[in-house]
């Protein structure tokens, strides 16, 4: 997570991501050109050993410096290092790891995980074994055999109740359980074996390293079954970025995620055209055109903060997404909410005018005037509010304007496909010349594809595609490794948001989102990607981000936050200091 200051100066490029089908199929298009898949996966081991080597000796380093100097790197003996291996291809890759690092001089043990006692005969002949290609398990046993005969020490995983287990001293514990083959719930024994991994490496407080990806999680979606997964420091992530360790549940078992390319990959073939690309750094803005005005920088009009037969009140997410809306820069900003709400509204944000929500002719006018609509915040979700959202959509999308919808509307708009309402349609039309778009997270997504959160959770690609396919339009799906599909040029393409954190996790950080959104969009004197979806999450997220690292109190010292308690009425402040961070200076 960069820190303020860095982020003046930090862009990462952008990253494509890949399924497991993609992998399997880049592989074999370079087996199918005569390369050697043994040789492919010595490669990899060899080139895994050099980075394990360096981030053994940068961990050794940082403690070093913790402890002022005192020496943490073992002098007096080996280098230990605990490799577990399972049975497929990624286990080959842990044979052939801990082979090269014994040779190194490390001192080696293996855990095999699901082996039998016949596995490890040892063959005469394993080079005629694997000559014509065709069968990847002869890999994994190539290795195997290698290590054997190099008599590399191995034990079998037994059950977690071996206490041996859990005392395995070791610096550096290498993660080769499961690879991009990992697909369903483990099994009972691997489950068991990836806990006592966790449980030993977090004793002997090892350097973990997952080799591709860490065990447990799938690649294609990022999902973790029942929480067991290796909960890694470091992954080696081999031949292409995988999807699913940026989003879901791999933000927090995938630790630092380093690429080892290993093969050129043919960026034309359409098998190749990464499923989503993850994005880290927002496009730099230039500074305004000293000759504007407030009209120059667009209207936005919120729709939101209902108070519910005078009790339950929401006027709050309305505010909040017009702060934000505000911070992000735009000219105008008018928000219609409950009347309840219109003094609370001007004393947290003057600059902002009101229009009463059940003002219909009033609220109409402005949708006219208005240059981009958000609706939903707080709307509230009874059948009052429900026509109102029926009544202000149909006005937007009859005016042409560009469209978010957010938290209550998404609710109605749900309602409305149920009940197979012509607006659906509408809405779908409209998207395909004007800018729409939906922000929900697994809750509202489930609700709107009319599925179970946990489906829409275990696959959220496919949620979200499915998603836009009904609907049409963008679509943000919320969550840890925020999902943004944008349809360019008939073509959708998806990007993962790669910052923001989970002190995000909070009230109010949705209608935040959907005010930097609108704010974004209002601006038209910002080019087209200036002011997309993407760009919108990105900054978004960095605002989190700059809050949890730091702020400044009225000393101008630095005053440090973490994440919890950090509230989504911070965050139009760190919005502006996003902006002004990446517009480059006059
Ligand atoms: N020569 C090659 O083919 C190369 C392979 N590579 C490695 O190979 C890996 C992929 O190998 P594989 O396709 O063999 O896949 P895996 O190594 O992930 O293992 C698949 C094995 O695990 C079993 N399995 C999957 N899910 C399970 C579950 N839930 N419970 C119990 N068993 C389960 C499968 O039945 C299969 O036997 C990559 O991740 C990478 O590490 C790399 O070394 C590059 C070269
Ligand atoms: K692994």
């Amino acid at each position: 997570m960069p820190t303020s200051n860095e982020l003046s100066l930090k862009t990462t490029m952008p990253v494509g991501l890949y399924s497991s089908k993609q992998l399997y199929v880049i592989e074999q298009a370079w087996f199918a050109q005569g390369n050697n898949s043994f040789a492919l996966m010595q490669q990899a081991a060899w080139q895994m050993v050099k980075h394990i080597e360096i981030l053994y000796e940068e961990k050794c380093l940082n403690e070093q410096l913790a402890k002022q100097g005192i020496a943490s790197r073992p002098v007096n003996r080996p280098c230990r290092v605990s490799v577990w291996v399972g049975k497929g291809n990624n286990g080959g890759d842990g044979w052939l790891v801990a082979y090269y690092l014994q040779q190194r001089g490390w001192q080696v043990q293996v855990i095999t995980v699901g082996f039998e006692k016949q596995d490890f005969v040892i063959k005469d002949n394993i080079e005629s074994s694997n000559e014509d290609n065709k069968n990847p398990i002869a890999d994994a046993t190539k290795a195997l055999q290698l290590a054997l005969s190099a008599d590399c020490k191995y034990r079998c995983f037994e059950n977690i109740d071996d206490r041996s287990m859990s005392a395995l001293p070791a610096d550096v514990y290498i993660d080769a359980i499961f690879g991009i083959g990992f697909n369903r719930a483990a099994s009972a024994i691997y489950q068991q074996a990836i806990c006592a991994f966790n449980e030993a490496a977090e004793h002997v407080k090892a350097l973990v390293i997952a080799v591709d990806i860490p065990s447990g999680l799938v690649a294609s979606t990022g999902q973790v079954f029942e929480r067991v997964a290796i909960a890694a420091d470091v992954t080696l992530c081999l031949i292409a970025r995988k999807f699913g360790l940026h989003t879901k549940d791999g933000l927090d078992y995938s630790g630092a995620v380093i690429d080892i390319p290993l093969i050129p990959h043919l960026a034309n073939d359409n098998a190749l055209i990464p499923i989503a690309t993850l994005i880290n750094s927002p496009n730099r803005l230039k500074p305004r055109r000293q000759n504007s005005h407030k009209g120059s920088y667009g209207h936005v009009l919120i729709i939101g903060g209902n108070h519910i037969d005078n009790s339950q009140g929401m006027g709050g997410a309305a505010i909040l997404s017009a702060s934000s809306a505000m911070a992000t820069g735009s000219g105008k900003i008018t928000v219609a909410c409950h009347k309840a709400y219109h003094g609370a509204l001007l004393t947290s944000l003057p600059d902002a005018m009101s229009m009463d929500l059940h003002d219909t002719q009033g609220v109409k006018r402005l949708i006219k005037e208005a240059s981009v609509i958000a609706i939903g915040m707080g709307l509230g979700r009874d059948e009052k509010a429900k026509l109102l959202f029926t009544e202000y959509l149909q006005a937007a999308v009859a005016e042409g304007k560009p469209i978010i919808i957010d938290a209550d509307g998404l609710y109605h708009l749900a309602s409305l496909h149920r009940e197979n309402h012509m607006l659906i349609a509408e809405l779908k039309t409209h998207s395909k010349t004007y800018q729409v778009c939906l922000t929900p997270h697994s809750g509202e997504a489930a609700r709107l594809l009319n599925k179970k959160v946990d489906e829409i959770e275990n696959d959220r690609l496919a949620a979200i595609t499915e998603g836009a396919a009904i609907y049409g339009g963008d679509w943000v799906l919320k969550g840890a490794g925020s999902l943004i599909l944008e349809q360019q040029s008939a073509q959708a393409h998806v990007y993962v948001c790669g910052v923001g954190n989970a002190g995000m996790a909070t009230a109010g950080m949705g209608d935040v989102l959907a005010g930097v959104i609108t704010g974004l969009w209002a601006q038209d004197d910002l080019k087209h990607e200036l002011r997309s979806l993407h760009q919108a999450v990105i900054i978004h997220g960095l605002a989190g981000d700059v809050l949890v690292n730091q702020t400044r109190n009225n000393d101008d010292n630095l005053l440090l936050v973490g994440q919890r308690g950090l509230q989504a009425q911070d965050m139009p402040a760190a919005i502006r200091h996003v902006m002004h961070l990446i517009t480059d200076s006059l």
